[in-house]
């Protein structure tokens, strides 16, 4: 009579079973009452497994398809990952467990509740609206030539930066963590969603379009930078983005100013454009 562990490895090897999927630890549906973790717990057990494929293969592979139908892909995990796996796994987790600990100004009653309005302030430093309309504003005065070709550039890079963050975040659609309050002003329809952080790309391809284009004095550099770290370190610290998603959000802010730097609109590529 083979051990329970030697039966399940033999069945493995020829057996559609070895591909049975456990509830993610993610989803903690481990409730009695929950009929679709009740309905896991006992198909999943070995001797239940043994004995409904001894008796019935067809019936096992039958019911496994059932069960695959009625999970979502999210809420299964393979009984043998790869090393992405196990390496994205841990960075989610990591991810998760860091960006409660900074949640630290997600309500007024969160242990930084205090700094909250402040925090608002912050946000609102990086938001869209101010900086389009302060693009367009200084367009409007500008009287030079040179400050115009800058302005413009900076507005087209604000735009395409509303495209591309839209984008990815219609794409990838992960919901923004859970301890958020959604209260954030002037918001699309695609901002309830969290990756990348729009704040973020915005802060780091702003700075550093500054940096590079504005004639600044050093203390003046130095707090252009502190407000870029500010503003992607406020979208944490009021539960508005995972950590992950600020950081993705920075690297991709980076990544657009190259892409602005790269297709540059002068008097020379555009004329119609400076003309006016
Ligand atoms: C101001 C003028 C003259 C025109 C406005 C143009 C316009 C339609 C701008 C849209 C700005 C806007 C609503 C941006 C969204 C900013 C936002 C809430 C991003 C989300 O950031 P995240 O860090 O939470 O991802």
């Amino acid at each position: 009579m083979p051990s329970p562990r030697v039966s399940r490895a033999a069945n493995n090897s020829a057996n559609p079973m070895n591909k049975l999927e456990f509830m993610s630890l993610l989803t903690n549906r481990t409730n009695a009452s929950d009929p679709v973790s009740v309905r896991h717990r006992t198909s999943d057990s070995p001797v239940h497994r043994k004995d409904s494929f001894n008796a019935t293969s067809s019936t096992a592979s039958q019911q496994q398809q059932q069960q695959q139908q009625q999970l979502p892909e999210e809420d299964c995990m393979k009984l043998n990952p790869s090393f992405l796996d196990i390496a994205l796994s841990s960075l989610l987790a990591v991810d998760l467990w860091l960006t409660k600990k900074m949640g630290v100004c997600a309500r007024e009653g969160s242990s930084w509740g205090s700094a909250r309005p402040l925090m608002k302030l912050v946000e609102i430093s990086g938001h869209g609206i101010p900086w389009i309309a302060g693009s367009l504003y200084c367009l409007y005065k500008s009287d030079s030539s040179a400050g115009r070709e800058v302005i413009l550039n900076l507005l087209f890079a604000l735009l395409l930066d509303l495209v591309l963050v839209g984008i990815v975040k219609g794409i990838v659609k992960r919901r923004r963590p859970v301890h958020n309050r959604m209260d954030m002003f002037a918001t699309f329809s695609v901002d309830k969603y969290s990756f990348p952080s729009g704040h973020a790309t915005r802060a780091a391809m702003v700075s550093r379009f500054m940096l590079n284009h504005l004639v600044l004095a050093v203390p003046v550099r130095i707090l252009v930078m502190l407000w870029a770290i500010l503003v992607s370190l406020s979208r944490v610290m009021l539960g508005r983005h995972n950590v992950t998603d600020v950081a993705f959000g920075f690297f991709m802010g980076h990544m657009q100013y190259g892409l602005i730097e790269y297709f540059w609109l002068s008097p020379s590529t555009l004329p119609a454009l400076f003309r006016m």
